[in-house]
């Protein structure tokens, strides 16, 4: 990857861009200047190709594997590629396979994150996630679908196609983890990676009834991952079981030294240890603004998730924190006014996505394909580029600083309690949109779902989905939000609920096959 410095035409055309109103004089000056600036650029080349890379790393480590295919019998939609990575022989998660969302970078397996702009991308190196399941002995079989650029919490936007609730077939899996979702739920992984900017680990563990944590912010590396915006990126680990989602934590989370969205001075315990004591001691907050969403709430979840709670044994309370109702509006507006300048104009080159390779696809797929983007990432786009480009940072700046009090808001709340309970979703899974399907209705169906999950990737509190059981013969999520650094006890908390529901609902499944 080698950057040219600007010649004297292309600083004329900027200067003109920018309205600086250069002379030729002027051009000449700071071509040279530019000249000699840029010198950084091109030593910073020169140090990335030759950093002293970990023993064994990148090229020993990806020789032999095996990039993987879309399989041809998937009637869930689920796979990406398939393919088998095996990890170290003994380890915590030895004998364990893994889907890996297709927006973490795996070695030598070519990565889309769902979107037509990274058509042909082929990861040089792991992300960190990957590095550590690797480590801990599990096996990566494969990547699992995500929705186009991460932008949707349905299961319709993804180039590669719409992935298929195992609870019935016609309806969303959820996103944009969408993928691992539907496979864990069909048993045919032990567990897997996703991500979360607005819901996206904890809308399909929702409606495909598994469980699935949004960790607190920045205790799991992002590095090598599709972001969207850095304030809002995070990583998480899903699974069948309260347990599972333990073991993959323990095992994923830590600072890697190089994402800038974490905290050095993290430590890690063993997060399998929380989960034995019940939950007599806890004292749980049942989130009065999670429920009875005005034109969003189905009173069956709403009834299903508070009937769960009120079944602890627990101090289960009424809280009520009042701006979680216009939470969204402020995530609306960091992830519009963040993806415009970073994902979609910078191409996750800003502090973003750490992976030179992937920053650079990602600008050049984004011109190339740009039709075939979905309508989300187009919506975002739009609205994105105008709010920069006529008030530039100034609603991200509001946005920015309105979270600071919500922060502050649960945190009150959560004085009070160890952990608030909420329905993840207002709804059970809504029906896949046709592909053919106007603008309008590709939407609804990608972002209506969010207002209870998204307030949280503002605040960076971890949350976690519990199947609570079915409504309809569709699974039901409860959310737990936690103390951020707290999820020992989100974790406990979550295990008595999944105690008490049965946990993962078992498939059988309706709405024909495809
Ligand atoms: N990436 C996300 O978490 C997301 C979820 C729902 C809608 C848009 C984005």
């Amino acid at each position: 990857m080698r950057a040219q410095p600007p010649t004297p035409a292309d600083l004329a055309a900027l200067s003109a861009r920018y309205g600086f109103g250069l002379t030729g004089e002027d051009l000449a000056a700071y071509h040279e200047l530019t000249t000699e600036t840029f010198e950084s650029c091109a030593a910073v080349e020169r140090q990335w190709a030759a950093r002293d890379q970990p023993a064994g790393q990148p090229a020993d480590r990806i020789a032999g594997r095996d990039p993987g295919l879309r399989p041809q019998d998937d009637r869930l939609g689920a796979w990406q590629r398939r393919t088998s990575i095996k990890g170290a022989p003994e380890g915590p998660l030895a004998g364990r396979t893994v889907a890996v969302k297709d927006n973490v970078c795996v070695a030598g397996v070519p990565m889309s994150g769902g979107s037509a702009a990274l058509d042909g991308f082929v990861p040089a190196r792991d992300a960190t996630v990957v590095t550590r399941l690797l480590e801990a002995g599990a096996e990566i079989t494969g990547t699992s679908v995500c929705e186009d650029l991460c932008l949707s919490g349905g299961s319709h936007t993804s180039a590669a196609g719409p992935v298929r609730n195992p609870h019935d077939l016609t309806r969303s899996a959820g996103g944009s983890s969408s993928g691992s979702a539907a496979l864990l739920a069909a048993g045919e992984v032990d567990l897997a990676i996703g991500g979360d900017q607005g819901g996206s680990v904890r809308i399909p563990a929702a409606w495909c009834g598994v469980v699935g944590l949004k960790p607190t912010y920045g205790l799991v590396p992002c590095t090598g991952s599709v972001p969207i915006e850095p304030s809002v990126d995070h990583l998480g680990p899903m699974a069948r079981t309260v347990a599972g989602v333990a073991d993959l934590l323990t095992v994923i989370a830590g600072p890697d030294g190089s994402d800038p969205r974490q905290d050095p001075r993290t430590t890690v315990p063993d997060y399998r240890l929380a989960l034995g004591g019940g939950a007599g001691e806890l004292r749980v907050g049942l989130l009065a603004e999670g429920f009875g969403l005005p034109g969003r709430s189905d009173p069956a979840v709403d009834a299903t998730v508070r009937g769960l709670v009120r079944r602890l044994d627990a101090d289960v309370r009424d809280v009520s924190v009042p701006g979680h109702r216009d939470a969204p509006h402020l995530w609306t507006v960091i992830v519009v006014a963040g993806a415009a300048t970073q994902l979609i104009d910078l191409a996750g080159g800003g502090v973003a996505g750490c992976d030179p390779e992937l920053a650079a696809a990602l600008h050049r797929g984004r011109r190339e394909h740009a039709g075939r983007l979905s309508a989300t990432v187009k919506l975002v786009t739009l609205l994105g580029a105008h709010l920069i480009h006529t008030s530039g940072g100034a609603h991200y700046a509001m946005a920015r600083r309105l979270a600071a009090r919500l922060t502050a808001a649960y945190d009150a709340a959560l004085a009070g309690v160890d952990v608030l309970a909420l329905p993840t979703l207002p709804m059970t899974a809504t029906p896949l949109p046709a592909p053919a399907a106007p603008p309008r209705e590709q939407v609804a169906r990608a972002l209506e779902m969010i207002p209870n999950t998204c307030p949280f990737d503002v605040t960076g509190h971890p949350a976690i989905s519990v199947p609570a059981g079915l409504s309809g013969g569709l699974p039901v999520g409860l959310m737990l939000v936690g103390r951020h650094g707290d999820e020992a006890t989100l974790l406990r908390a979550a295990a008595a609920c999944e105690r008490l529901s049965g946990g993962a609902p078992a498939i059988t499944t309706t709405g024909g096959t495809r």
